[in-house]
């Protein structure tokens, strides 16, 4: 992969007076450096102010609609409680997500599991706390999944998922909208739950197109809300002799996404919200829309700063070697993603000198590489920075959604610490892990040289 950075203008438009995009240029330099040298690199920032912000801003948007926060994006508990308390729900894919929630005080009124091939150990964790909550909904898209609950014992609220045969997203592998996997072919879902409200309490429909939907896929999603509306008036209003199933809600999924590139314009929420709206329309009585974002609430909140520990001139490529790789930001790897990189300074020149700042360099295009033993392990090719010298800092921007949510420890690097910033104050959110945690689950392994351990503790401030 090839990019070209533009300029650091952010061409935010504005909302409420809230910008609709925090840019990487956008963020305190300095406090992003003081963060970096007091817990060491690679850190995850993730500031709850901004969080809020896109919580309000959705639900301004969307004031009649019930938001879901898709906490696959960033499951911090400090993340869902500034969540909860910005009035959203929690929509979660696992067991685990679902225990997070409850930890973070989300009651079961507002907790949807969606289960999607679901192992029986989070079907009997999940039916087990509907037990204590019977307000809690699980979305289901397979009759098997329904079936697997009905032997459980769970005859409560469900939400039949349907497959709208209409994808979209910004890379093909997170176009979930007519991949067979997920749901219930559009054309079998109304007997479908007609038959599950034999059943169950069938609340609601779902569909979701997919992750990462920008200005031009948006006919797309309103080819998916148009054929969720329609689905709820035909459960509604059945042109047989059917039963209708009375519903509460019709849930069109998430994906709304954000400009990673630097000159790339935010999505207008409101037009987005406005043709959402009027796909829907006219919804039966009593039956509410519903949504479920991810990356819109966190994925500008979050930053990642890398240190520069190696810069390597050769004849193709000028590569810039950092201690986050593909284990802390999956993304680039995985979907050749885009992620906006600055470059903060404070490293050394060759002579051993203070590096002039970022802004007197000049713009070099450099292939940005991390520690993993892996080709695909970069964070950019071929990109102009302001040319980078050992110890600089650089800020990895928009990481706040499916960042540290999908870091691994892969070549046994242990997953990097995030702290959370709220009202300025930054706390440590998630520690860093250190080398005893990559054997902590492994039996028989033993520490025979703690003191090595301690040092992976250390901040890693150093050039
Ligand atoms: C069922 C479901 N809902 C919501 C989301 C959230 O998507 P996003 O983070 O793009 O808003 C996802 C992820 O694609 C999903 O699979
Ligand atoms: N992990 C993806 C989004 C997938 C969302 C889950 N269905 C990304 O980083 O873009």
């Amino acid at each position: 992969m090839s990019d070209s950075e533009a300029g650091a203008d952010p061409t935010a438009d504005t909302v409420d007076g809230n910008s609709s995009i925090r840019r990487v240029s956008d963020w305190d330099a300095d406090r992003l450096a003081e963060l970096a040298a007091e817990h060491g690199t690679p850190l995850y920032v993730q500031d709850l102010d901004r969080v809020r912000e896109n919580c309000e801003r959705l639900r301004g948007a969307f004031p009649d609609a019930d938001v879901r926060y898709a906490v696959k994006a960033h499951t911090g508990r400090r993340v869902l409680e500034a969540v909860r308390e910005s009035g959203l729900d929690a929509e979660c894919a696992s067991a685990g997500e679902v225990d997070r929630a409850l930890a973070a005080g989300f009651g079961g009124d507002r907790l949807h599991y969606t289960a999607v091939n679901p192992p029986a150990r989070d079907l009997d964790y999940v039916a087990g706390v509907a037990e204590a909550e019977p307000d809690l909904t699980i979305t289901v898209g397979a009759v098997d999944t329904l079936d697997r609950l009905a032997e459980r014992g769970y005859d409560g609220r469900v939400c039949v998922r349907v497959n709208p045969g209409v994808g979209a997203g910004h890379h093909e592998k997170v176009r979930t909208g007519g991949a067979a996997k997920f749901g219930i072919p559009y054309d079998r879902a109304a007997a479908a739950a007609r038959e599950a409200a034999e059943r169950f309490d069938v609340v609601g429909v779902h569909a979701h197109a997919g992750s990462g939907i920008d200005s031009d896929q948006l006919d797309s999603h309103r080819e998916l809300v148009a054929r969720m509306g329609e689905l709820a008036r035909e459960l509604a209003d059945p042109s047989d002799d059917e039963a209708p199933v009375d519903i509460e809600s019709v849930d069109v999924g998430g994906g709304f996404g954000v400009p990673y590139k630097e000159d790339a314009p935010a999505l207008d929420l409101p037009a987005v919200a406005d043709a959402t709206r009027e796909a829907v329309a006219p919804l039966p009585a009593g039956v509410d829309l519903a949504i479920e974002p991810g990356r819109y609430v966190v994925a500008d909140a979050g930053v990642l700063l890398t240190r520069v520990n190696t810069v390597k001139p050769t004849p193709d490529e000028r590569v810039v070697g950092v201690d986050a790789g593909m284990t802390d930001l999956l993304r680039p790897a995985m979907y050749d993603a885009y992620h906006p990189i600055r470059n903060l300074g404070g490293g050394r020149a060759e002579d051993g000198s203070d590096a002039p700042a970022p802004d007197a360099r000049s713009a070099t295009p450099v292939t940005v590489a991390g520690p993993i033993c892996e080709t695909g392990d970069t964070l950019c090719r071929n990109r102009a920075l302001a040319d980078p010298t050992r110890g600089d800092l650089l800020a990895v921007g928009i990481a706040g959604a499916y960042g540290y949510e999908m870091a691994n420890q892969y070549n046994s690097r242990p997953r990097p610490a995030e702290v959370a910033l709220d009202d300025g104050t930054a706390t440590v959110a998630r520690r860093r892990e250190s080398l005893a945690d990559l054997t902590a689950v492994e039996r028989g392994a033993t520490r025979n040289r703690a003191d090595r351990t301690d040092r992976t503790d250390r901040t890693g401030a150093g050039r």
